[in-house]
């Protein structure tokens, strides 16, 4: 999903079209069909959540601008990320709700799961935001959209279908694919990814689930409260890249909800056929080999930056396995080239995520059109994974913000538990940490609590405006809310001065004036 698009409200000039030569040199002689040559300010490939972002704003201050997409409109996030598995874990969620109603007191019922049906509400919900990421919406806003696949063949110059675009700078923005580690049998086993997973329309007898990373356990959980057997395998601890204490809330709740976990383990086989597969494990607290018999294998164990037929070499752009070179104004090793969202490296330090695209889409839009310095900051960017709880962070964690601030930091905890409206909700699972300066600076957040998505944001604007805890301290949250959590987190900062020996002589010195 673009974000930042509703603006583009008067349209492009259009990009200059003239014909040429094929291989892009307007002089040179003609050898063959003829290429269309397209001039304009700004090209950009991939209309994905950071593509579209950046051709939607530029178009919105009247520049022209080529947006070339090889797939469909939207990409990952539309299509087969963000908002295919927000629409299964709202399903999962319904579910759930059935099966726990007893609490509450309703009947409980286990639920009856149509998964044709709930293949088709996911492809509704896509269908109904589609329109907002079409060829149809783009081409009002002026942007000139090629439906085809793009490849640089100079440094200035980029061949798609037969026009040949030569741009003042260009965008790439195409994304990133699940990268498939080599396990052995796994290439001829049959196996999901996130490009095939939605379109599932039976129930599987018993998912096994490679990668305990955020797309691995929202599937998971997903899954098991629609009703399927899961397991999942992780090479490392489940939620690696996440603080141990939050991940471990999570991990717990997914344990309750039936979810099998095989941490810390090696997959050393893969083999079967539809509707029977088996993995084998070395590790995961087992001490010898484990073999899982399962009807469906989903792999989510990473992601790797589509470049594949980019010609990025024909435009000297760096590039590597984490993905196109860029410093911290988003600039590829050449300098009328920006690259941003999944396909990047470099100095976005890997944060894939449909905001941190739109994040980079607006510093491009600054420094192209306005030529103005930017600079990336990944501490501004949360994190969430939409497990139940959540599971959200920003900023630094407890670990990194003691090696940098050489062990003067305050950590502030409260839990869920404590909070009423989460009692009412019987939602009582996890916790808020923040991390502070030992003068109270905010420094990072993380949350593993229901809405922790939400809540985030009030932490994300701490860190972005370098606020002091004393702030969120001082707020009056509306009871009963979430959000009380925070700031009982933050009131903690100032418990140990309602200790100290002299604020407590000042309240007895000052009972003396009646
Ligand atoms: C299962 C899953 C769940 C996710 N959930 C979330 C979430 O809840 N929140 C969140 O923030 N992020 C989430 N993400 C991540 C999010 O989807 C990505 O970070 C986001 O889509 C990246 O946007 P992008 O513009 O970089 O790439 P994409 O959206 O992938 O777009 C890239 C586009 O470029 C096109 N392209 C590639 N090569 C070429 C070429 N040579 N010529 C022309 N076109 C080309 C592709 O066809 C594609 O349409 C999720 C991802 C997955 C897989
Ligand atoms: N809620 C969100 O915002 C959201 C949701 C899903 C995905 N995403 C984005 O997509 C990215 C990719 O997600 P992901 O979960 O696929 O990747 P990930 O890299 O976060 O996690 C993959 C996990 O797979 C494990 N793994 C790798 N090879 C393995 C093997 N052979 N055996 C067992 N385990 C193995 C890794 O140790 C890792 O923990 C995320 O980093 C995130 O940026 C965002």
């Amino acid at each position: 999903m673009a974000d930042d698009q509703a603006t583009a409200k008067e349209t492009a000039t259009r990009p200059q079209a003239v014909t040429m030569q094929p291989g892009g040199d307007a002089a040179a002689p003609a050898t063959g069909g003829r290429k269309r040559e397209i001039r304009t300010d700004l090209c950009v490939i991939g209309a994905g959540s950071g593509g579209l972002s950046v051709a939607a704003i530029a178009a919105s201050f009247g520049v022209p601008v080529v947006l070339v997409e090889r797939g469909a409109m939207g990409g990952d996030c539309l299509n087969a990320g963000c908002v295919p598995s927000k629409s299964l874990i709202a399903a999962g969620e319904r579910a759930h709700a059935m099966r726990e109603a007893a609490a509450f007191g309703i009947t409980a019922q286990e639920p009856q799961v149509d998964y044709t049906a709930l293949r088709d509400h996911i492809r509704d919900v896509i269908a109904g935001i589609a329109p907002t990421d079409s060829q149809e919406r783009f081409e009002a806003m002026g942007v000139t959209v090629l439906r085809e696949s793009a490849r640089f063949t100079g440094r200035d110059m980029v061949e798609a279908g037969d026009a040949v675009i030569r741009a003042r700078r260009f965008v790439i923005a195409t994304g990133a694919r699940p990268a498939i580690p080599p396990i052995p049998g796994l290439a001829e086993t049959p196996h999901h990814t996130n490009e095939t997973i939605f379109d599932l329309t039976a129930r599987p007898g018993h998912l096994i689930v490679i990668g305990g990373g955020p797309i691995g356990l929202e599937l998971a959980q997903a899954h098991a409260r629609l009703g399927a057997r899961v397991s999942v395998v992780e090479a490392q601890d489940i939620l690696a890249r996440e603080e141990r204490e939050l991940a471990e809330v999570v991990e717990a709740q997914l344990r309750r909800e039936g979810v099998a976990f095989h941490a810390n383990a090696k997959v050393t086989a893969v083999s079967g056929e539809d509707g029977a597969v088996r993995i084998t494990l070395a590790g995961g607290g087992d001490a010898g080999e484990t073999v899982l018999e399962g009807t469906h294998l989903l792999v989510a164990t990473g992601r790797k930056p589509v470049l594949d037929g980019l010609g990025l070499d024909a435009a000297g752009i760096r590039h590597d396995s984490s993905g196109i070179a860029v410093d911290q104004g988003l600039r590829t090793s050449n300098r009328r080239v920006y690259a941003i969202g999944d396909c990047a490296g470099g100095a976005t330090g890997g944060y894939r995520f449909t905001h941190a695209a739109n994040q980079h889409a607006g510093l491009v839009i600054r420094s192209a059109l306005f030529r103005l310095r930017v600079k990336l900051d990944n501490a501004i960017i949360p994190r969430v994974t939409y497990t139940d709880p959540e599971l959200a962070a920003v900023g630094l964690g407890e670990e990194e913000a003691r090696k940098l601030h050489k062990g003067r930091i305050r950590v502030l905890r409260f839990p869920v538990a404590e909070n009423d409206r989460a009692r009412a909700e019987r939602r009582e699972a996890g916790h808020v940490k923040v991390i502070t300066s030992h003068k109270g600076l905010v420094l990072g957040a993380a949350i593993a609590a229901p809405q922790a998505g939400e809540l985030i944001a009030l932490w994300t604007l701490a860190v972005t405006k370098k606020m002091k805890v004393q702030d969120i301290a001082g707020l009056v949250m509306a009871y009963p809310t979430l959000s009380e959590i925070s700031k009982r987190a933050a009131v903690e900062f100032l418990k140990p001065s309602a200790r100290m020996p002299s604020v407590r002589r000042l309240i007895r010195f000052l009972r003396v004036f009646g």
